[in-house]
């Protein structure tokens, strides 16, 4: 199942830079684990934002969910989830409906 998954990252600026920086290594290597693994193939910085817009390909919403809430910026995501499906005028996607 594919899910357009965007992502805000608000980290307070309390946070001791150390640890941010140790954070922010830890999501680096899940996310690139999950890029190789096929899971996450696009990730996409928004302009201007410290926000990204993602496709996840998974077997079903709970393995997104499991996903979603082990990334180490979690704590300090606003995320929001939309599922996705073939679009009738693509030219990579097998038909299923017209509409
Ligand atoms: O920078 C971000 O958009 C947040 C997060 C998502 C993957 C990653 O490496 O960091």
């Amino acid at each position: 199942m594919l899910f357009k998954v965007e992502m805000t990252v608000n980290i307070p600026s309390s946070l001791p830079k150390e640890q941010v920086e140790e954070v922010k290594a830890k999501e680096k290597a899940y996310s690139q684990r999950l890029q190789r693994e096929g899971k996450w193939p696009h990730i996409w910085r928004v302009v201007g934002q410290y926000a990204n817009v993602s496709i996840f390909d998974v077997a079903d919403n709970q393995e997104l969910h499991e996903i979603l809430t082990a990334l180490p910026l979690y704590p300090w995501m606003e995320i929001s989830v939309q599922p996705l499906c073939a679009h009738p005028s693509s030219i990579y996607t097998e038909q299923t409906s017209s509409k």
